[in-house]
Formats: structure tokens, sequence, C-alpha cells
């Protein structure tokens, strides 16, 4: 029986073939990238640097010697590599567990490719077991959470959490989001919300999945 972590070395392993040679490799945030972190330090011959989508992975990668571009100085970033709390088989996903949704959804959005990588306890069929956060702007707390209670979600505050953006987080409990893509239209309209963790409208191109039999690869 493999660990979560053994499952999460896995995909981190697999990723690696979805980078090309001298390229700058865009990295996400999370417990999931952080082995996909490591495993670059494998290969850090072959790629030019990375862009990173958050302070904690800028000093993971600085520390094993990858030099990290700021994303407005780099032209072309080929593949994001990122990790989610949900997925469904869409590849729409949850993403912010770690609070680094908005940087996350920006360096997502210039890269070409976003391989999702994932243990297999993260694919799910409806969104929502996860509870989902939203980045919001510190004055418009109270204003957005009526608004999200109004959409049906039970939002709390992340306790003793700032973004790195100096932003808070509300983690939205309860919600079954069956229409992510409409969810996060309306989710990011409200006055106040920064971006929502939902990943629907950019979604992953390719999820691999960390299972006991091996990792599988959906596209
Ligand atoms: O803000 C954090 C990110 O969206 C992470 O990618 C997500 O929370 C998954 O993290 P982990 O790999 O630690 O489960």
């Amino acid at each position: 029986m493999l660990t979560q972590d053994q499952l999460k070395l896995a995909v981190a392993k697999k990723a690696l073939e979805y980078v090309p040679d001298e390229s700058i490799v865009g990295v996400g945030t999370g417990s999931t990238v952080n082995f996909f972190i490591d495993q670059l330090a494998t290969i850090k011959g072959r790629i030019k640097g990375a862009v990173s989508s958050s302070e904690a992975s800028t000093a993971r990668l600085k520390a094993i010697g990858i030099p990290v571009y700021d994303l407005n100085t780099v032209d072309e970033l080929p593949v994001y590599v990122d990790g989610a709390d949900e997925v469904n088989h869409y590849l729409h996903m949850i993403k912010g567990g770690g609070g680094a949704l908005t940087r996350e959804k920006i360096v997502a959005a210039v890269a070409q490719q976003f391989v999702c990588i994932v243990d297999e306890a993260k694919y799910v069929d409806v969104l929502g077991g996860f509870p989902l956060p939203v980045e919001v702007i510190p004055m418009a707390r109270s204003y957005v959470a009526r608004e999200l209670f109004r959409m049906g979600g039970h939002p709390e505050l992340r306790p003793d959490f700032i973004t790195d953006n100096g932003n808070i987080i509300l983690d939205v409990h309860r919600m079954s989001i069956t229409q992510p893509v409409d969810v996060e239209s309306r989710i990011n309209q409200i006055a106040g919300v920064v971006t929502c963790g939902l990943f629907a409208q950019r979604r992953a191109d390719v999820l691999l999945i960390g299972r006991q039999d091996g990792v599988e690869v959906k596209e």
C-alpha cells in the first residue's frame, strides 16, 4: 500500500516529462508541488529556471539553486505544474487550500499547458466537498461573506491568515458546485473579491493522478 506522500512523489516524477529543455517552468504551491520542486533539482541543468506562484515556492526553488524569474520578464511559459485540492473529470479544480490561488491563477493564465498533479483522494465527481477559498480585499469581508451566503455557501474567515498579496481568505463550506464555470464567474464579479479558487474557465490541460497501481494520465 503506497502512502499519500509516495503517490505525490510518483506524480511529481511523471510531471518532469512535460518540462521542455531550456524552458522556464511555471511552478505552483503546496505539498504535492514541493515534491515536484525537489524533482526539478534533478534536471536543473536542462532548464533555464522557474516562475513561482508563491513566496513559499520561491524560497524552495532558490534553496535548490533554480533561478526564479519575475513573470513580467517572461515571454513564454510552456508549462505550469501545480496541485489541486479537488479536481473533477472535466479537469475543473478547486485550489487555494494553501492560500496561493490568485498568483496561481495568474501564472496558469500565462502558461500554454497546465499539468495538474494529485493523489487519487483529490479526484471527485462534484466539486465542493473541499471548502472553496475566496481571496478578498479586507474591507469587503462582511459584504462578500453576505453575498456568498446568498449564493448558498457558508463562508468562514480563515483564521490568522494573510495572503502573499496582503488579503484575507473566506473558505466557503457546504457549496455543491455542479456548474463550476458559472459559479467561478459569479463569485469573481462580487465587488471586493480578488479571485475564487475555482479553476474552471482556465482548467487543467493534463491531469496526473497518483493511484495505487500507477499514475493515470487524463488529457
Ligand atoms: O494554495 C494552494 C494550492 O492551490 C495548492 O495547489 C492546493 O492547495 C493543493 O495543495 P496540496 O498539494 O498541499 O494538497
